[in-house]
């Protein structure tokens, strides 16, 4: 008997390569008019609706009945004045969908040569990601490029997708195309996908989806622990974080990186400890910028909860509700930090 989500883990990372190698061909391409700034500010670029565009169309091939929490929608592609930046999406989109078939590929997912898609049918594609959430049922989340700011400027960001059934999330892929491989063997290169599966563990793979390496939180001192964090001060507080660190007499500086790239190297053991806090009132952290990332930390041996110590909520729709943060560590890391984050606050709190 097969491994249960084996053919969802393999769809997976099938769309995650192919939703990679386009992001990081555009990076080089990218010009000033394919990027507009969404209604909350925030940038939006070619790269992110082709990617969209490319793993709902797989995921609609392979599972048809699945709804999708996607980050994107395709409302301003729709526009007599989208149509320079739809023209381009779509050619995007097409390009890597129609490319060879890789290892693990199936053509029955609408991929592979002569598999092209029309304007509509890549348009809709993105617009599928328009589902509402809730706790009940299988849904898959989509962020087709996580720290598009951190695309912007040519460092770190990610591709993610996973699989929810019932609130909990079951299957996670976070694609890095500027990850490096291995930090300490920087001449490998950059390029890693991570997987998780609920009960099988977590692991590394290369780009191109091979050589799968289990992956294992390692034990952390106060010398060899560091804060991975938000690059955007916007996203996460970093003095607060200092603060953190402070209390649990940490002495490496944090490392700053961009998207769920930041759950990778958890999970890998290049950090000790993810934490992020809120910096303001009323924003609500979205599902799809924690799912992958929950799941591969948990597999990998980790913990993943909010300052008040419950684990993250998947199932209130497309945010996980009110914001209380974000802490992931590993086992033997996790309840000191959630003590000094609750310690932090409790200062915070006293001064206003
Ligand atoms: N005020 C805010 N607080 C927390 N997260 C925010 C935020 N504004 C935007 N974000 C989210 O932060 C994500 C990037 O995470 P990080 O800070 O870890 O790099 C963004 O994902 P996108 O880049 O996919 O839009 C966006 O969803
Ligand atoms: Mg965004
Ligand atoms: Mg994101
Ligand atoms: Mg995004």
């Amino acid at each position: 008997m097969s491994q249960a989500y084996a053919t969802e883990e393999q769809v997976a990372v099938a769309a995650v390569r192919r939703a990679c190698h386009l992001t990081s061909s555009v990076f080089n391409k990218l010009v000033k008019n394919e990027t507009l700034t969404k209604d909350d500010k925030s940038p939006v670029t070619v790269g992110d609706f082709a990617a969209q565009a490319v793993i709902s169309s797989i995921l609609h091939h392979a599972f048809p009945g699945d709804p999708i929490v996607g980050e994107e929608d395709a409302a301003d592609l729709r526009e007599p004045s989208g149509k320079e930046m739809k023209d381009r999406i779509i050619a995007l989109a097409n390009e890597a969908l129609t490319a060879e078939l890789g290892l693990g590929d199936n053509e029955s997912w609408g991929i592979g040569p002569g598999q092209e898609k029309t304007d509509s049918e890549l348009l809709d594609a993105i617009d599928r990601g328009n589902h509402e959430g809730g706790s009940v049922g299988r849904m898959w989340t989509i962020d087709p490029i996580d720290g598009t700011k951190g695309f912007l400027r040519g460092e770190q960001y990610a591709v993610c997708l996973s699989l929810i059934v019932d609130s909990k999330v079951q299957v996670g892929v976070i694609g890095c195309p500027n990850l490096p491989v291995d930090p300490a063997h920087p001449e490998k290169g950059t390029g890693c996908i991570f997987t998780a599966v609920r009960g099988q563990g977590a692991q590394q793979w290369t780009l191109s989806g091979a050589n799968p390496t289990p992956l294992t939180i390692p034990k952390s001192t106060p010398e060899s622990l560091n804060f991975l964090e938000s690059v955007e001060a916007a996203h996460s507080s970093h003095s607060f974080n200092d603060r953190v660190s402070a209390l649990l007499n940490i002495t490496r500086p944090p490392t700053r990186m961009d998207s769920q790239a930041k759950y990778g190297c958890l999970a890998r053991g290049d950090g000790g400890a993810y934490l992020r806090t809120p910096t303001g009132v009323g924003y609500k952290e979205k599902i799809w910028d924690h799912a992958p990332g929950q799941i591969l930390v948990e597999e990998a041996g980790g913990i993943v909860t909010d300052s008040r110590g419950e684990p993250l909520n998947f199932g209130l729709g497309r945010t996980l509700g009110e914001n209380y943060g974000v802490i992931a560590a590993g086992k033997d890391v996790h309840a000191r930090m959630l003590e000094a984050v609750q310690k932090a606050l409790a200062e915070t709190k006293a001064k206003v």
